[in-house]
């Protein structure tokens, strides 16, 4: 799908109207004991909730983190399926953090698990390992170009222990700017389909200029990374397509409502400050 029906004209203006700040929603265990909630499906269920009621209104993109849902089986993932649709319903995007990668007729399944509309999983996009190679990825790739969806593809990951595979050599360039430069061509219809997963945690190295697309960069707070590190981070790259992301930085706010909202939008503001606009 291209034109203003695409995954980019969508993600930019969202953007533009709600700010460059992805808020993921990690219900760990650690943190329903913060807001005094039970580790049961009940605790699950309403720490969800709380982050939609905060969230969903106001934050461009969501991220929805599918590993804490999981423990709890398919009550778990009835909760999940109740915040993507909730999350989306108040206009947010939401990526599903599934981080999917496998051979690329298994990858087909997983494309309808959480690209078709056919699916309860059904979201605005999908993070996914390319470590399977670029190309294993294709059956989501062409499924989310085809619904005006996205997918986000790790590139440069913000743990310490991603350079071992994402900065091996693979002959002139390092693997991760070998999967940037895949996602780019791909783009070259306009569609911003293929977003990357790049760190906001280290400066990678890598050339983003000629992406045209989202660049989704995890790391902000509890990670370490600073809205200030993000000018030098991601220096090379249109910063209207950089989606600094956080998680417990935010949620530690909780379980207040307005104090959870509080906390989004004073990190929003600190990253939409550094990174200034292209495109206004
Ligand atoms: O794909 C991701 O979102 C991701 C990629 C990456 O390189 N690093 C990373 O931290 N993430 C995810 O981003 C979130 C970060 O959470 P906080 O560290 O609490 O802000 C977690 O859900 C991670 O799984």
């Amino acid at each position: 799908m291209s034109g203003s029906g695409s995954f980019g004209a969508r993600y930019r203006r969202v953007t533009a109207e709600r700010g460059r700040l992805c808020a993921g929603i990690d219900p760990h265990a650690s943190l329903l004991a913060d807001w005094g909630l039970p580790a049961t499906v009940e605790g699950l269920s309403r720490f969800a909730d709380i982050c939609v009621e905060a969230l969903a209104p106001v934050a461009a993109v969501i991220k929805p983190q599918v590993a804490f849902f999981e423990p709890y089986g398919a009550a778990g993932f009835a909760v999940l399926e109740r915040v993507i649709a909730g999350c989306r319903e108040a206009g947010a995007v939401v990526i599903a953090d599934a981080k999917r990668g496998d051979i690329g007729s298994t990858m087909a399944a997983y494309a309808q698990a959480w690209l078709s509309d056919t699916s309860p999983l059904c979201a605005d996009s999908v993070t996914a390992s390319p470590y399977l190679g670029y190309e294993s990825l294709r059956p989501a790739l062409d499924l989310a170009r085809e619904g005006g969806r996205g997918v986000f593809v790790l590139a440069r990951t913000s743990n310490p222990e991603g350079g071992d595979v994402q900065q091996a050599r693979a002959g002139e360039r390092s693997v991760a700017q070998s999967i940037v430069d895949a996602a780019a061509a791909e783009n070259a219809d306009g569609t911003a389909t293929v977003g990357l997963v790049v760190g906001a945690t280290r400066e990678h190295g890598l050339d983003l200029a000629a992406l045209n697309g989202p660049i989704l960069a995890p790391g902000l707070g509890a990670q370490g990374a600073t809205a200030d590190d993000l000018r030098t981070v991601f220096a090379g790259a249109d910063p209207a397509w950089v989606l600094p992301a956080s998680s417990r930085g935010v949620l530690r706010a909780g379980p207040d409502v307005a104090a959870l909202r509080e906390a989004f939008a004073r990190t929003r503001d600190e990253v939409e400050a550094a990174l200034g606009r292209s495109d206004v």
